[in-house]
């Protein structure tokens, strides 16, 4: 664990779950016991100014696997997904209630003791466009390793080429190192910012629609890589298109109104949801 990461000590979780059917009541999101836990929200309650946008939920995110959220548009999709890495810490007035309890460590990285800083070190977030910094691909890739004080050439070298590795973009780009992060195409600069991403070694991914604003071949690229990713971290994506959800995640959970409808394995979401709510919205009776 990091030294900035003051512990918040919670009473051991006892497993995933006492009550083995995923999604079973709204509400619930509990991940099977098959699986190690990294997350888990508890009774999260999340207030924009006087608006409640999420309502009570309780979801796991299953360790090495990837989570989606799908739900019609405002169903708080976002605005979970944000609370992960405290983002919303940024505006005034956003409140939350609940807890995140990161695991193994077992801390509430909503506690007030908890640096946002460093909690978006350890949960990392791509977002919908992508948004390099107006600096060479380079620095792009090094500012987390700058923000912790990382000096030592050698050592950032080492990591921005291995997170350009990862996010498949090294043999691109390694003799261009210094050109600016605007030169690549929009599928290259999202790689970019994954790269970004995984330069402080996350151990969760957030991923806000990372392929809405891509063409088929550059969406095509990162679902690939999402696949590669979860060997090392959790993922954690919003996404609109259920196709893709289909394709990238082992988990998935609908939303509806703020509230976690029905959460289960993505098969089970895709043939046979339990939930009325669910099933409409998959077969594109609403949303
Ligand atoms: N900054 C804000 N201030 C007040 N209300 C907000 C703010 N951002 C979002 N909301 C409200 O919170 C609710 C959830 O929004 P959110 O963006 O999380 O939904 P979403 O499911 O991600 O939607 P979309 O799929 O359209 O991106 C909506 O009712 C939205 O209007």
């Amino acid at each position: 664990m990091t030294a900035d990461l003051k512990p918040k000590l919670k009473p051991p979780v006892a497993g995933p779950s006492a009550d083995p059917r995923p999604g079973a009541h709204p509400g619930s999101g509990r991940a099977p016991a098959a699986h190690a836990l990294k997350a888990q929200a508890r009774n999260l309650n999340f207030y924009y100014g006087p608006v409640q946008a999420l309502k009570r939920i309780n979801l796991d995110l299953a360790e090495k696997k990837v989570t989606a959220l799908i739900g019609p548009s405002g169903c708080g999709k976002s605005t979970f997904l944000r609370c992960f890495n405290r983002m919303h810490d940024l505006y005034p007035g956003n409140r939350y209630e609940g807890e995140i309890l990161m695991h193994p460590d077992n801390i509430d990285i909503l506690g007030r003791q908890v640096d946002p800083i460093e909690v978006r070190m350890r949960i990392s977030m791509v977002f919908q466009k992508p948004n390099p910094f107006p600096k060479s691909l380079y620095e792009n890739v090094a500012y987390g390793l700058r923000v912790r004080g990382v000096k030592k050439r050698s050592l950032v070298d080492d990591k921005v080429e291995q997170a350009l590795r990862g996010a498949a973009l090294w043999e691109e780009v390694k003799d261009r190192l210094d050109d600016l992060a605007f030169n690549l195409s929009g599928g290259q600069q999202q790689r970019l910012c994954i790269a970004r991403a995984l330069a402080t070694d996350p151990e969760i991914l957030l991923f806000d629609e990372p392929t809405s604003a891509l063409d088929p071949i550059a969406t095509a690229s990162i679902e690939e890589l999402i696949a590669e990713l979860k060997e090392k971290v959790t993922i954690l994506i919003v996404t609109h298109n259920m196709q893709q959800a289909a394709r990238v995640s082992d988990y998935t959970a609908f939303m509806h109104l703020g509230e976690l409808v029905e959460f289960g394995d993505t098969d089970t979401i895709f043939t046979n949801p339990k939930q009325k709510r669910t099933e409409d919205y998959i077969t594109g009776r609403y949303g």
